[in-house]
């Protein structure tokens, strides 16, 4: 007697809320990482065809980092649990959340690095910094100090990564928190910057949950297109997926979350 077993069994199905068919768009087109209004075209046509081919299973790193009580702790579980505590726990070292999106019918995750802003636990969170395919820099839009402290969080993470392969986002956090005139100002002095480090802007609140499910629609969905691209660069008319095969025993991929956290720094 035989018993038969689904090939993918292994993985829940992807979320009904977390399948992406058209490319979500940018938050202000003055700071974006481009302005098109759907899918490069030759994204979309590998994604088709590879529809009658194997499955692919692709993922990107994604690094969150930010001075302390910023907020990214918050962001991440807003997005991936759909809660919010209002107490500060401070993050050691690193969590990370895998999320799983399906994009042009194509599976894909994103690995997201839940980095510590506390300058003691800095050293922990930094190397894990190393292959990131985006770097999120968050500041509180009503604390400037954690504006003033982007660059530097910038510099820490681009050490450890290539610049012109990563994509990356602005963002202000606790939107909920400030005036709108107060919020507009701000606004102003994050789209410069952002223009200058050639990042893309946004503003959120964890706390109401506005444009956080936005935000991480568009980092998947420029992630995803950006690493098709580059496969497709890469292999010629070689079909996406094909490139990543992940055996049906790989332990990390049976769960949708896994922490890492280590308690000294010194
Ligand atoms: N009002 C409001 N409060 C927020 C928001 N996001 C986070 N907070 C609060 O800000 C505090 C810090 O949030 P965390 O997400 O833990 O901050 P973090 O950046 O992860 O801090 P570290 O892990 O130390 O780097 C907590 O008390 C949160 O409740 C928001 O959108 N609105
Ligand atoms: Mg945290």
């Amino acid at each position: 007697m035989s018993v038969r077993v689904p090939a993918m069994s292994v993985l829940p199905p992807i979320r009904k809320d977390r399948v992406i068919a058209r490319l979500p768009q940018c938050f202000r087109k003055e700071a974006a990482l481009h302005t098109k209004e759907d899918f490069n075209n030759k994204v979309k046509t590998a994604c088709q065809e590879q529809r009658t081919g194997t499955v692919g299973f692709k993922i990107s790193k994604v690094i969150v980092v930010g001075d302390l009580a910023v907020g990214k702790t918050c962001l991440i579980n807003r997005f991936c649990k759909d809660v919010f505590d209002k107490n500060y726990k401070a993050t050691i070292g690193v969590d990370f959340e895998m999320e799983r999106f399906e994009v042009l019918g194509v599976p894909f995750s994103l690995q997201l690095w839940d980095t510590a802003g506390q300058e003691r636990f800095k050293c922990i969170a930094s190397t894990y910094y190393r292959g990131a395919q985006v770097v999120i820099i968050t500041f509180d839009v009503n604390d400037i100090g954690s504006f003033s402290h982007v660059r530097q969080w910038l510099e820490d993470s681009l050490k450890e990564n290539d610049p012109t392969a990563v994509q990356l986002f602005l963002v202000g956090t606790k939107k909920d928190l400030s005036s709108p005139a107060q919020y507009s100002q701000m606004e102003q002095e994050a789209l410069k910057l952002a223009q200058e480090l050639s990042a893309e802007y946004w503003a959120v609140s964890s706390l109401t949950g506005e444009n956080v499910n936005e935000f991480f629609f568009r980092v998947a969905s420029l992630a995803f297109e950006t690493s098709v691209l580059a496969e497709l660069e890469k292999s010629g008319s070689r079909q996406i997926g094909e490139v990543v095969r992940i055996s049906s025993n790989s332990s990390n991929l049976n769960r949708s979350s896994k922490k890492k956290q280590s308690n000294c720094c010194q």
